[in-house]
């Protein structure tokens, strides 16, 4: 795709989302007849996802991610400036993100693998239908579909020496497994997109599967799906500091359908002195403060409040991430070329990319410790009618404080305000009305 010009609309024939009771594969057919094509379309790239497992929900998490490999694929520098940029989409379903990276992202190359070998028809008529419309007399395929278990083509393609740029690893249940391979199989500087749906371990209902998994041991706290978020980061920490690298979080994105919880990581060169920016959460239940700690400060992990004498009050959660939970340049970057392909302003499957791109850019402040506080805890604890959420962020924002949305809780902030002086903000603004 040419650097400026918008992403590209395939010219095949569109049904949006079929009534469940129109749905083509509801209908009697023949025995043997081939299934009429059912076709979806995302930013205007058509496909079929036939038996596979689809969600159109995630489309806005498709959309982060074409535009997150995009600007990467234009900010390389490589030494081999000829070198094809090349993507895998893992555990590919229907084949949807594979073809959105060709397609939109500009990929040179891509590779769809799913684990179930039936899925075949439908990931090579998405991928052939595309390059016949986009490129019809073109000689050599740019996309390769296989049918391996996850771990053991990313284990094969590192034995070979053949990295990629972009690895897309969307599965069922947590992406712990395969972090490991993943980021063997990543070229240094390329993109790892991991999600997960195991909200039981992120949430503190699963804490040794938790630990298990991400190693990190986790219970219940008053902003869980960030805790989830920063548990599957701290996973991917743990992981490249084992190999001999680092990974920089570049967005940290959850959607409640599902719930899903996905983070795109960069892995960077070499290992970082100790790990930066990883630790752990303590959450007071007795003032409602959260504090960040670091492995040094193990053992003396405590609340400043006054109900210091009530150990039971501390909730402490980690090691996970306790940096930002995104990289404001580069988000700063994908909203530009999201408005650049005129996808910011409109709404799909119920997101404004405009919308949830700002707020993201808000919550990666470095001044914003972990966790968001919800309106109504506030109320609840300044005694209060609930302050309405803009007139709090300004007012908090005025005092000197970073304040914001948070993009996982509808109706909360994130601030670093401590917790007495924003309840303290709060009942003036009550008081002033
Ligand atoms: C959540 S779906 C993928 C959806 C798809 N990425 C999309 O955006 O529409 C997970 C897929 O992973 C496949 N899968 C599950 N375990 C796998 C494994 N170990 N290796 C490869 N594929 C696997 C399943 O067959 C399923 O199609």
């Amino acid at each position: 795709m040419a650097a400026a010009a918008a992403a590209p609309a395939l010219s095949f024939p569109t049904t949006l989302h079929p009534p469940l009771h129109q749905h083509p594969r509801r209908r009697r057919r023949r025995r043997g007849a081939e299934p009429p094509a059912c076709v979806y379309s995302e930013r205007g790239i058509t496909f079929d996802p036939g038996s596979a497992f689809y969600r159109s929900d995630s489309a806005a998490g498709r959309d982060l991610a074409v535009l997150a490999a995009t600007l990467h694929r234009r900010r390389l520098r490589r030494p081999d400036p000829s070198a094809p940029f090349l993507c895998l989409d893992a555990m590919c379903g229907c084949g949807v993100r594979a073809l959105r990276y060709l397609a939109q992202a500009g990929a040179d190359f891509v590779w769809a693998n799913d684990a179930s070998d039936a899925l075949r028809p439908v990931i090579v008529n998405n991928l052939s239908r595309f390059e016949r419309a986009a490129a019809p007399e073109a000689m050599a395929r740019r996309w390769v579909v296989s049918h391996l278990d996850a771990t053991r083509l990313l284990a094969e393609r590192f034995l070979r020496r053949e990295y990629f740029d972009v690895i897309d690893v969307d599965s069922f249940g947590g992406d712990a497994a395969y972090i490991r391979a993943a980021l063997l199989a990543l070229r240094i500087g390329g993109l790892l997109y991991l999600t997960s749906t195991d909200w039981r371990s992120a949430r503190g209902y699963g804490s040794r599967s938790s630990l298990s998994s991400y190693g990190a041991y986790i219970r219940p706290v008053p902003y869980p799906n960030e805790v989830g978020l920063r548990m599957l980061i701290g996973g991917a920490v743990r992981e490249a500091a084992i190999l001999g690298f680092h990974i920089t979080p570049l967005f940290s994105y959850y959607a409640y359908h599902g719930p899903i919880f996905r983070v795109m990581v960069q892995l960077c060169y070499g290992k970082q002195d100790g790990i930066s920016n990883y630790g752990f959460i303590c959450h007071c239940k007795s003032c409602g403060q959260s504090r960040t700690f670091g492995f040094d400060e193990l053992g003396q992990i405590t609340c400043g409040c006054a109900d210091k004498t009530d150990p039971s009050s501390i909730t402490v959660v980690g090691p996970l991430w306790i940096g930002p939970l995104h990289d404001t340049t580069f988000l700063t970057e994908m909203l530009s070329l999201a408005t650049e392909w005129g996808w910011a302003n409109t709404i799909e499957n119920g997101v404004t990319l405009e919308k949830l791109l700002d707020t993201m850019i808000e919550e990666s402040d470095s001044r914003l410790p972990p966790g968001y506080i919800r309106l109504d805890e506030i109320a609840s604890r300044a005694k209060v009618n609930s302050p309405p959420l803009g007139t709090l962020i300004n007012s908090l924002r005025k005092e000197g404080y970073a304040a914001c949305r948070s993009h996982i809780g509808a109706n909360a902030i994130k601030t670093s305000c401590p917790i007495d002086a924003c309840l303290e903000v709060a009942r003036e603004i009550r008081n002033l009305r």
